[in-house]
């Protein structure tokens, strides 16, 4: 049998059309940072930007063309000269470049946004790709809203722009509107009905409008496709493109299926989108396949028990392979007993008998269902014999002002041993003031060693959570708190460890 594999190039268009998602603009040095990235993870090709767009992306075009060496550095051209001119010129000093010019094909958008009969854009197709030509010996031509276009008239122009010189014919899904079975099939009958196919390589780029982007890419690729054009994080106009992690990692992870390989460096993805994450401020949603918090982690017991007796019984990929540290078991409320014990004799502490374990167990299960997450160091008091914390202290009422100027002044009303109580002081920031204040009445003698805000989901509106850690005599306690109003969340995460602290201090005095 016959193993060997085409290659499938991997094209990430991060820089040109993931910058087109609204806000994801970045400036040259950015580009530069994250093109080094792209490079490392042995991309194929970079498209770099449009070069016409603005003198700022002429430059950003230019200096990644100059800094990177090992991928292929691309600028996207209108079927225009001075578009092309103006690539060309921006990639003159490139190891290895590429003009990717294009012009749309369909009925709609050659009618209404061109305004142009199609004999006139299959002319200026040619003439674009020949013009890139004296630039560049790798010229791509793409035809826009390609799914959309009208079959016969799609052969011609593929046929016309081969013979003028275009080494890639790029069909884009422009609008996200493709199926895959669809989509795969139209390239299969592209190729078989275009003569001259067999002398340049097929590409697909798509949008996410529907959700389909990557379904739809890895069809086109079960249809004769050799090229994917990608995004980091699936950034990109509207809903994105399909995502370069997980076009790479289909591939690879269902190696029985594809009949290609790619030369990604698996393990930079992660790295590269944090770096594209932190570099846009678009956050990675924690359930984003590859690339997402909770990719390659377990909260439920029934998988924890799974990987921990076998991974593969609920992990198809290795976290190590795109650049994870390992994978993880978070212990929650749906954590069993393997998980739980599992994790304590990683921290070094074994039970005598299975009586013991169960006592810890139960007390483990009652913490769980007061909080989302539980830490080494809850796992560590529960075997100390602290039970699950007592309420001693309760937020009841929170008034925080903050004025230009001056500093910030927290008000609160707090329920402690039953008790009402108003407290207030100022502080060089608002949370700063609520602790203080909830300080000058719980007089704790902790430090304080951690502050964290974790937005749960985007947008000012989000829920955000709170990590409190305190520590007091050597004794380490995490208190959360989560709320829409992130001072809310502070003082419950404050509150939440401070109970946590006395319910360990009452019970070592037998309290
Ligand atoms: C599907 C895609 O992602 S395509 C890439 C989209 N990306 C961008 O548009 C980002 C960069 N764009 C820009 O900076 C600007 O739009 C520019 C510099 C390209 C052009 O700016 P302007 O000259 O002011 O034109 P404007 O953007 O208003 O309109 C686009 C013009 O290009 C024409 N055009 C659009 N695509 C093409 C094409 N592939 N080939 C030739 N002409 C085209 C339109 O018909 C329109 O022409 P008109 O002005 O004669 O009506
Ligand atoms: C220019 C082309 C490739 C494009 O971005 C699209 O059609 O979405």
């Amino acid at each position: 049998m016959n193993t060997k594999k085409d290659k499938l190039v991997i094209f990430d268009t991060t820089l040109r059309d993931g910058e087109q998602s609204p806000g994801a603009s970045m400036t040259k040095d950015e580009k530069i940072r994250i093109a080094r990235m792209l490079e490392r993870m042995r991309v194929d090709v970079i498209e770099a930007g449009f070069a016409i767009a603005s003198p700022g992306d002429f430059e950003a075009v230019q200096a990644v063309a100059e800094t990177v060496k090992d991928s292929r550095v691309c600028s996207l051209a209108r079927a225009v000269g001075p578009d092309i001119s103006r690539a060309g010129e921006a990639l003159k000093k490139a190891n290895a470049s590429r003009i990717h010019t294009f012009i749309a094909t369909s009925p709609i958008h050659m009618k209404y946004k061109l305004q142009m009969e199609p004999e006139k854009v299959l002319e200026r197709a040619v003439e674009a790709v020949k013009l890139a030509r004296q630039f560049t010996d790798d010229v791509e031509f793409s035809l826009e809203d390609g799914s959309r276009s009208e079959p016969e008239f799609m052969y011609r122009i593929i046929e016309a722009v081969i013979n003028a010189g275009a080494g890639t014919i790029n069909i884009p899904d422009t609008v996200g509107y493709g199926e895959p079975g669809e989509y795969g099939a139209m390239f299969r009958r592209v190729i078989e009905n275009v003569p001259n196919s067999d002398k340049a390589i097929f590409s697909t780029h798509c949008h996410n409008d529907l959700g389909l982007a990557v379904a739809n890419s890895l069809s086109a690729v079960m249809n004769g496709v050799r090229q994917v054009e990608c995004t980091i994080n699936g950034l990109g106009e509207r809903a994105g493109n399909a995502s370069l992690e997980e076009i790479v990692m289909a591939v690879r992870t269902r190696q029985d299926l594809f009949p290609v390989e790619t030369g990604i460096d698996t393990s930079h993805i992660v790295p590269t989108s944090r770096l594209v994450s932190s570099i846009t401020g678009f956050p990675v949603q924690p359930n984003k396949a590859i690339v997402g918090a909770n990719a390659f982690a377990h909260e439920s017991g029934i998988h924890q028990d799974g990987v921990l007796k076998h991974r593969e019984t609920y992990e198809i990929m290795r976290a190590q392979d795109v650049g994870w540290g390992h994978n993880r078991l978070v212990l929650g409320k749906h954590s069993g007993r393997a998980a739980v014990k599992a994790r304590y004799e990683e921290l070094g502490i074994h039970f005598e008998d299975t009586a013991e374990f169960q006592m810890v167990f139960e007390r483990f299960k009652a913490l769980a269902d007061k909080k989302h997450e539980i830490f080494d160091e809850d796992l560590q008091s529960l075997v100390t014999g602290t039970e699950a914390p007592v309420e001693r202290y309760r937020l009841e009422d929170l008034e925080v002002r903050s004025k230009f100027g001056s500093l910030p002044q927290a008000q609160l009303r707090l329920l402690i041993d039953g008790e009402s109580h108003r407290v207030e002081a100022y502080g060089s920031g608002p949370v700063d003031a609520t602790f203080k204040a909830i300080e000058s009445i719980a007089k704790s003698q902790a430090d304080l060693k951690l502050y964290s805000v974790n937005a749960v989901t985007q947008g000012t509106d989000s829920q955000g959570t709170v990590t409190v850690r305190l520590e007091r005599d050597g004794r380490l306690v995490n208190g959360v708190g989560a709320d829409t109003d992130i001072l809310v969340a502070s003082a419950q995460a404050y509150l939440d460890a401070l109970n946590m602290l006395d319910s360990g201090e009452n019970k070592r005095k037998g309290v």
